[in-house]
């Protein structure tokens, strides 16, 4: 897992090594890592880095200390380097003598004959000429958008951008932004990364990531939340062994859809279907929609005549009414291990006691969009979707899996997970309730329920992903991608599950030949 680290964090960290290490010997180890980047992303864009030029937009604090120096080591690999300085009288002092030395030289941003939009002639014209400009107006200390100035220098970049530690006017804890912010094709960051690097709004602005080893990785804490990797979720989703049966692989029993909506059900059931081995029963007003396109289903019209499962995949169709709600009480009154989704969390939202129901030693997966959150919880997620989720799972001692770009999956206990799904193509009608099905299927297999959220929700956007760029085997490739319906990216599952499990095997076969 790939640790992420709370800026408060990083900063007692920071302070444990600054006693053992000076800090201007870490700061240059940061402004080398920045160096080696710019120099790489010069070289692919332009052939090289010695006759470019570089222009730094440089804040008032270290992460501009960084810039600079960065600048002063590509200057002295032969660019041409400009800083132009947002608080000349707060800029580093060490980092443009050292800029200075190398040859480089600094300029105001708002210098003489400053044009309408007060930015000077010189910086204007830095600006203008650069083939790649680094982004040191602010680091972890950040508040807020970007002030006018900034912003303003911001808008005329046309050329690759570099963003030490984190780009400039996203909220380094939430990555919201606000206002103006900067669009990085690169960010290198110090130890390990940061929420802004893979939530929300952030996790675009800032581009390509690179974590670069500072020295400070040793004096980090348990960090505050955690990415799965394709190597993780393909060493451990659940495949069938030698001794293995339909029942030991985990029977999975889906409650969804109804007569006017068997959609949900088709979708839900086939998600069960095509996750794991062992046996989906359906239990539903859709049973002969749900049999007809999935013929390997045992199907019956109501729960109470499912027979025997391992976990629950319950909500998506069900409705709000009566019969919704004796779905969802016989559900969770089964002890058995259940996700719900859908019309099930806003019966949760409506009716009280059916928290009741409950067997408070079975895990409850609750899996709201941001509006059924809102129910729930009785406002939306806001900025902070992190301490959202954690908040409402500890409060209701469940599993709470907050959908969209960025999925925040949070335990009971506090441990978090995020999937930062890098595009949008599962944005589509349907899709939730082939992740509920995904779900139910992992948990019944025995999967940990943070850990089967988490291969859920990954496997989940990798399918979307495949499905829009046609790589699910059946030709049709395709670079940029098109949009899918929520059956395509059903239909993806498989694709999605052997492309984690080859790279889990790929990883895996070095270190044997190693070991
Ligand atoms: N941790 C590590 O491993 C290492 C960390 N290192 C580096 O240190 C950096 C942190 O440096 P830092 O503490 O000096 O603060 P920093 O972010 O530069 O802010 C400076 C000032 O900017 C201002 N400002 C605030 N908001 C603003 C806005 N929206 N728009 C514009 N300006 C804004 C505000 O000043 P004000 O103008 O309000 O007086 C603030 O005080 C870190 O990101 C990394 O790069 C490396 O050197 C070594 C390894
Ligand atoms: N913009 C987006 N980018 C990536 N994934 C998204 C985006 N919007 C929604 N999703 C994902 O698609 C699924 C939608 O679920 P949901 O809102 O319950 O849809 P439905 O009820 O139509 O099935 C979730 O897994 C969610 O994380
Ligand atoms: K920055």
């Amino acid at each position: 897992m790939q640790g992420v680290w709370t800026p408060d964090q990083v900063r007692s960290a920071e302070h444990r090594l600054f006693a053992r290490v000076p800090e201007p010997t870490v700061m240059r180890r940061a402004a080398f890592a920045v160096a080696v980047q710019c120099a790489r992303l010069l070289t692919e864009r332009t052939g090289g880095v010695a006759g470019r030029r570089v222009a730094l937009l440089v804040g008032a604090g270290n992460n501009g200390g960084d810039a600079l120096w960065a600048g002063a080591f590509l200057r002295r690999r032969g660019a041409g380097v400009t800083a132009v300085l947002l608080a000349p009288d707060k800029a580093h002092e060490a980092g443009l003598e050292g800029l200075r030395r190398a040859g480089g030289r600094a300029v105001p941003a708002e210098g003489a004959n400053a044009d309408t939009a007060g930015i000077g002639s010189e910086a204007a014209d830095a600006l203008e000429r650069a083939d790649l400009v680094v982004d040191g107006i602010v680091g972890l200390a950040a508040r807020g958008p970007l002030r006018p100035v900034a912003a303003e220098l911001v808008r005329r970049v046309t050329v690759p951008l570099v963003s030490v530690d984190l780009p400039s006017g996203v909220d380094p804890m939430t990555g919201s932004v606000e206002g103006p912010a900067v669009s990085a094709d690169l960010t290198v960051t110090f130890g390990g990364l940061k929420p802004c690097h893979v939530l929300g709004a952030g996790a675009v602005r800032s581009g390509e990531v690179v974590v670069a080893g500072v020295g400070i990785t040793e004096e980090l804490p348990e960090p505050e939340f955690a990415l799965l990797d394709a190597v993780e979720v393909g060493e451990g989703w659940p495949i069938p062994g030698p001794e293995d049966d339909k029942y030991s692989t985990g029977v999975v029993g889906v409650a969804a859809g109804s007569a006017t909506y068997p959609g949900a059900a088709v979708l839900a059931t086939g998600a069960a279907v095509r996750a794991t081995a062992g046996m989906v029963r359906y239990a539903g007003p859709a049973a002969d929609e749900v049999r007809s396109a999935w013929p390997e289903v045992v199907a019956t019209g109501s729960v109470g005549d499912a027979g025997r499962v391992q976990a629950w995949s319950v909500g998506p169709g069900i409705g709000t009414g009566s019969s919704g709600r004796d779905v969802l009480r016989f559900v969770l009154e089964s002890g058995r291990p259940v996700c719900a989704d859908a019309d099930s969390i806003t019966l949760f939202a409506e009716d009280d006691t059916m928290w009741d129901a409950r067997d408070p030693d079975a895990p409850l997966v609750l899996t709201p969009h941001a509006g059924e959150f809102a129910r729930l919880a009785g406002e939306g997620p806001g900025a902070d979707r992190v301490a959202a989720a954690r908040g409402i799972a500890t409060s209701c001692n469940a599993f709470l899996l907050l959908k969209g770009n960025t999925t925040v999956i949070a335990a009971p206990d506090g441990r978090v997970l995020v999937n930062d799904a890098r595009q949008a193509w599962s944005a589509t009608a349907g899709s939730g309730d082939v992740l509920t099905g995904l779900i139910g299927a992992l948990l019944a297999a025995g999967v940990e329920p943070l850990l089967a959220c988490g291969y859920a929700t990954h496997v989940h956007s990798l399918a979307a992903e495949l499905a829009a760029h046609g790589k699910t085997g059946d030709g049709g490739r395709s670079e940029a991608g098109a949009p899918i319906g929520a059956s395509a990216l059903l239909a993806a599952v498989p694709a999605a599950v052997r492309a984690v499990r080859d790279t889990a095997l790929r990883t895996a076969a070095p270190r044997a030949a190693a070991s």
